[in-house]
């Protein structure tokens, strides 16, 4: 039985349609990423979820049990928004006693959890230091502290990491985890950020315009992107993605790139596929699946612009509307305005229908 099924959820406000039609299941122990742009209505379901908004269609399971309609504090969920709230004048120690104390937590017990959960989340230093005299980043480890400390079967968290700085969120995203593993928690966790969602979620679910996308571990969906949306969303840089058109070479099917050449043969599945429509398609690569064709034979694109991150060369290349990117190591030696030839790999080549935006050919290894 999963611990959450949201079934068929619709949410509208007025006449938009903030949801269309939402199906997840959420197992027991998972930790799923609600994931999409600004607007395409994660926190909507993430309200329903908890309590703070009713569905316009649709039901909540927890379980067996239909929650919708249960008012927000008797569904046993615990949740922790994007921005903290803390009782400042209060110290660390007190505001994570909060909940257990509401609750008539005897002391012993109340001590034992506050030195677990200071201890997990790194606080045990602060726990006497008061709380408006900390800094944003830590309110917020202290505000996930507080929610966690009542040990909710369900815990969603909305954008937490969203106004801490970038290296304090690496190292949440590593506690969060660990929380998540520790209490064996059902966790929602809502985020624009695919990294955050690639690198702590069991699965994604990932989210368009009130629209499910797609359902999947971090590797099916960056593998095997559902849709042009998913494959250009997932990924940083997402995938390449260029126009053309299936036609037949004495060495299979290819796709025709226009002046970017024409593709190495796809593989057999992928050819199968297109032979039975004659679409326009969309031939995809990750960056980091292409390979700088030492024959010479692959697509000939001009380079652009050339980032160097660190460990990582991201080339830019661009011909007549059609910008690719690839990622190679810093040890790549490469200038604007040359030409260079790169060979996708074939297993990892993705073809998508231009008319629908679905990936053709079903699921791939
Ligand atoms: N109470 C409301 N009344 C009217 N429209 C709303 C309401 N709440 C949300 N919306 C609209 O529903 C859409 C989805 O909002 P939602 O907050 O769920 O998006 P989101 O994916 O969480 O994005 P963000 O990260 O920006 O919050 C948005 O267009 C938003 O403007």
């Amino acid at each position: 039985m999963s611990a959450i099924h949201l079934q068929n959820l619709v949410k509208t406000f007025g006449n938009f349609t903030a949801l269309k039609t939402m199906d997840l299941e959420i197992a027991d122990g998972e930790f799923m990423a609600l994931l999409g742009p600004s607007g395409c209505g994660k926190s909507t379901t993430m309200n329903m979820i908890a309590g703070m908004e009713e569905p316009t269609e649709g039901r909540i399971l927890f379980g067996d049990r239909d929650m919708t309609g249960v008012p927000m504090g008797r569904r046993g969920v615990g949740f922790v928004f994007q921005n903290y709230a803390i009782f400042t004048h209060m110290t660390v120690r007190q505001n994570l006693a909060y909940g257990p104390r509401m609750h008539g937590k005897p002391k012993a017990e109340i001590d034992r959890r506050v030195g677990a959960i200071a201890e997990l989340l790194q606080l045990t230093p602060l726990l006497d230091r008061r709380a408006g005299r900390l800094s944003v980043n830590i309110l917020q480890r202290v505000a996930i502290g507080r929610s966690a400390i009542m040990e909710p079967a369900i815990f969603l968290l909305d954008e937490p990491l969203s106004n801490v700085d970038a290296a304090f969120r690496a190292v949440m995203r590593t506690e969060l985890k660990h929380l998540q593993r520790e209490f064996r928690q059902t966790m929602v966790y809502v985020t624009h950020d695919q990294l955050e969602a690639m690198t702590m979620a069991d699965r994604i679910a990932v989210m368009d315009h009130g629209v499910l996308q797609q359902v999947g571990t971090p590797i099916e969906v960056y593998n095997n992107p559902a849709n042009v949306f998913v494959a250009k969303f997932i990924g940083a840089p997402g995938m390449n993605l260029i126009p053309g058109r299936p036609a037949e070479s004495d060495r299979g099917l290819v796709v025709d790139l226009g002046p970017l050449g024409v593709t190495p043969p796809l593989p057999d599945h992928l050819a199968a596929a297109l032979r039975r429509s004659n679409a326009t398609v969309l031939y995809g690569f990750r960056p980091e699946q292409a390979a700088i064709a030492e024959d010479g034979e692959g697509l000939t694109l001009p380079v652009t612009f050339v980032e160097r991150i660190g460990a990582r060369t991201i080339v830019h290349m661009g011909q007549g509307g059609s910008a690719v990117k690839a990622v190679f190591d810093n040890n790549l030696r490469v200038a604007v305005g040359e030409m260079m030839v790169l060979a996708p790999d074939a297993a990892s080549v993705r073809i998508f229908d231009v008319a629908t935006g679905k990936a053709v050919g079903g699921r791939h290894g």
